[in-house]
């Protein structure tokens, strides 16, 4: 099994690891996106996260774990809200045998780090057991991690969870010995009859739905299992039930936001699909190359984006300082007035390239091309649409996609502004919708 750098480098901690060995605070190299929230845990925790199921609801073939979205397995969504948490130390994915193989070729292609794989089990319950016990052991490149005073588990079909969360869930599982998320019901819960009738319904106002994340001290979750019954192993669907029963840990309860539900029917990954959609669509960087014109119609633009609820700002170009945007999650837009201006694009596909930008998510690159009227009566042609296309299709496979929109300059006011509202609009639906079918179009504004 291929094991991942786990060992993070004392240079990029915050406080250094090296003199501080007790304090869980660091900056992941090469993966500055997300912003460190500063939270210091002084406890080791780690993840454990089941994905051993065969999602029959979804009634794919494919188990919802390893179903692609945007050109990644919804597992890899749940890993990387993970990885990005600095205080975590290590992360344990427990899968079906027949996919070990699988699981490790994602998180090579993926990059993932912290991460460790082992099998599964037949049921919920000994998934996570094996990923506990393996917790426990020390595995190929783990020498150096110590045992976790605190587990998170956490269904590998969860993508959304927040750092903040995570917090409230470690701190008081370490307090309390174990702790849950909750949401309220969103229908009554009713007890049925063998013969398919009412028995019962239960006081909805007293009853909580159990979600994820939980977290356990590594001893209560250890003792719970290996005190529980084959029957809890078989049939059982909660583990603070298991805490409590067999170590008499009442798990403290938190209510959650309601982005932590549960990817269960096929229906569900169309919505995770557009919720990542929307987190990646909400800011955009035009650049401008300096020149007066290109200046002016970023301007222009960043009036009519912003009545469509984009967040926008304008640079010159990508160099010193500058270059932080190539680091975080913005979609780019090139506005260009020369005729041979594609070479900027090519440059700037070159620079996300480097960075390595393109690994996590699809990134969008528009290229606005500006023609003015005195441009057009020169050259006599407008922009060349094939060589947008060869461009896209290269950059398509780096998963950067390009599109490109003709704006003609025009002297009536009016006629100039609908212009320049229908780039902020084709643009904003562009970064939006990230459809691969129109990589590499020159439309017109
Ligand atoms: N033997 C099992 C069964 C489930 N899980 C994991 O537990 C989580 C929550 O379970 P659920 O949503 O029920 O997943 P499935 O069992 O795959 O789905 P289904 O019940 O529809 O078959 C999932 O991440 C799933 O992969 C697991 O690790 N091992
Ligand atoms: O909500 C729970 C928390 O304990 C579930 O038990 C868990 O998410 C597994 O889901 P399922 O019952 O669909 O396998």
């Amino acid at each position: 099994m291929e094991v991942n750098d786990i060992n993070m480098q004392s240079d990029n901690c915050e406080p250094d690891r090296a003199a501080h060995p007790g304090i869980f605070l660091c900056r992941e190299a090469g993966k500055s996106d997300h912003q460190p929230s500063g939270r210091c845990v002084d406890f080791p925790v780690s993840v454990v996260l089941p994905a051993g199921g065969s999602g029959e609801r979804t009634g794919l073939q494919t188990p919802k774990q390893f179903c692609s979205f945007l050109g990644r397995p919804l597992i890899t969504y749940t890993i990387q809200a993970f990885e990005r948490v600095l205080w975590i130390q290590s992360i344990m994915v427990v899968v079906a045998k027949e996919n070990m193989d699988l699981m490790t070729d994602i998180i090579q292609r993926f990059q993932h780090r912290k991460v460790r794989v082992v099998p599964g089990g037949s049921t919920r319950h000994r998934s996570i057991c094996n990923g506990v016990l393996a917790l426990g052991e020390e595995g190929e490149g783990t020498s150096a991690m110590e045992r976790p005073k605190v587990v998170i588990i956490h269904d590998a079909v969860r993508p959304f969870v927040e750092e903040d969360f995570l917090y409230k869930i470690a701190m008081a599982a370490k307090e309390q010995g174990a702790a849950g998320a909750i949401r309220p019901l969103v229908s009554t819960v009713i007890a049925t009859t063998s013969e398919g009738y009412l028995d019962h319904s239960l006081e909805r106002a007293k009853y909580r739905a159990s979600e994820m994340p939980q977290g356990f001290t590594y001893d209560v979750i250890c003792q719970a299992y290996q005190r529980c019954s084959e029957s809890d192993f078989e049939f059982g669907t909660e583990c603070l039930h298991l805490a409590l029963q067999y170590c008499g840990t009442n798990a403290k309860l938190i209510e959650g936001p309601p982005t932590l539900w549960k990817v269960t029917y096929k229906r569900d990954l169309a919505a995770a699909e557009s919720i990542v959609k929307e987190t990646l669509s909400r800011s955009a960087c035009i650049i401008t190359g300096g020149s007066t014109q290109a200046v002016t119609l970023a301007d222009a633009l960043q009036k009519a984006v912003g009545a469509l609820d984009v967040e926008l700002d304008v640079i010159p170009d990508l160099m010193g300082d500058n270059a932080r945007y190539l680091l975080k999650e913005w979609n780019f837009i090139q506005v260009s007035v020369s005729t041979s201006c594609l070479s900027e694009v090519e440059a700037m596909l070159g620079a996300l390239e480097a960075a390595n930008r393109a690994l996590l998510h699809p990134l969008v690159v528009i290229w606005v091309h500006f023609s003015s009227m005195d441009e057009l009566s020169v050259s006599g042609r407008v922009a060349e649409p094939a060589a947008i296309m060869d461009l896209a299709s290269t950059a398509k496979l780096r998963n950067i996609l390009l599109y490109g929109i003709q704006l003609h300059q025009s002297k009536e006011a009016e006629r100039w502004e609908r212009s320049v509202l229908r780039v902020a609009e084709i643009a904003s639906a562009l970064i939006r919708d990230r459809s691969p079918a129109l990589v590499g179009q020159l439309l017109q504004a």
